[in-house]
């Protein structure tokens, strides 16, 4: 499973930048900002963004953390990464990139104030040993902040279903060659456990105290956080 996830990245990397921000019509920036906000990170804090893709979350974080702070975005497809060190550089921002599985982070217990994963843990094999890893590599008292597409109700719910499942895939295909890759979207978040049925995830983990859902735009996407334990 890993190897095609990897693979479908690769393919579109290239192209995902401006596929994201024409299909989440830019909201993707005010869902990242507030996910920086309730992770409570600070001037000097040490973050970790896992998946990191491109780079955009890391780079949100940088500018909280600031010049003082380190931010470290890892990711397991190559060319997800590639283009991630000069968008940070454009921005006169220090950031570190590196290969590394979520599930199996290369870094020591308790090594990062805060942990993040957006639209990524929907993708890996097993949320919750991504969840126990990345509570693991933060520090007692720390955060671990994860986002991810809900599924809405309602009419909102209809309209998203038919925006993901019907001009997703066709927008999408057309942006980056790549159909599939716009259709496993939709489908991988139809399937994923969101709201309580996530906060079940983390709980199973081990790694929690607390555990907050934070609803986005009518429950189409969702900031979790979690307060290591
Ligand atoms: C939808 S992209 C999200 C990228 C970025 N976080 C963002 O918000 O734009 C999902 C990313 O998860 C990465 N990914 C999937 N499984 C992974 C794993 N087990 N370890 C590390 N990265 C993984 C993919 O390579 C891809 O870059």
């Amino acid at each position: 499973m890993s190897t095609e996830v990897r693979q479908m990245f690769s393919s579109i990397a290239t192209r995902y930048d401006v596929t994201n921000e024409v299909l989440s019509l830019g909201i993707h920036r005010l869902w990242r900002r507030k996910a920086v906000r309730l992770s409570g990170a600070k001037s000097g804090d040490a973050v970790l963004d896992c998946a990191t893709g491109t780079g955009d979350l890391a780079l949100a974080f940088k500018r909280q953390v600031g010049e003082t702070g380190r931010v470290v975005g890892t990711d397991f497809c190559k060319e997800m990464l590639d283009s991630a060190p000069a968008k940070a550089e454009r921005e006169g921002l220090r950031v570190e990139f590196q290969v590394a599985d979520a599930m199996a982070l290369p870094f020591a217990d308790n090594s990062f104030d805060v942990a993040s994963i957006a639209f990524g843990i929907r993708n890996v094999d097993d949320p919750v040993k991504c969840l126990s890893e990345m509570a693991r590599v933060v520090r007692p008292g720390g955060r671990v902040v994860v986002l991810e597409f809900g599924q809405p109700s309602g009419f909102f719910g209809a309209l998203f279903r038919f925006y993901s499942k019907v001009v997703m895939p066709r927008v999408g295909g057309l942006l980056t060659g790549n159909r599939a890759a716009y259709e496993y979207l939709p489908r991988t978040s139809a399937a994923f456990p969101a709201g309580d049925r996530f906060l079940a995830l983390m709980e199973q983990s081990g790694g929690y105290k607390e555990k907050v859902a934070h609803p986005l735009t009518f429950g189409t996407s969702y900031v979790y956080v979690g307060t290591v334990r």
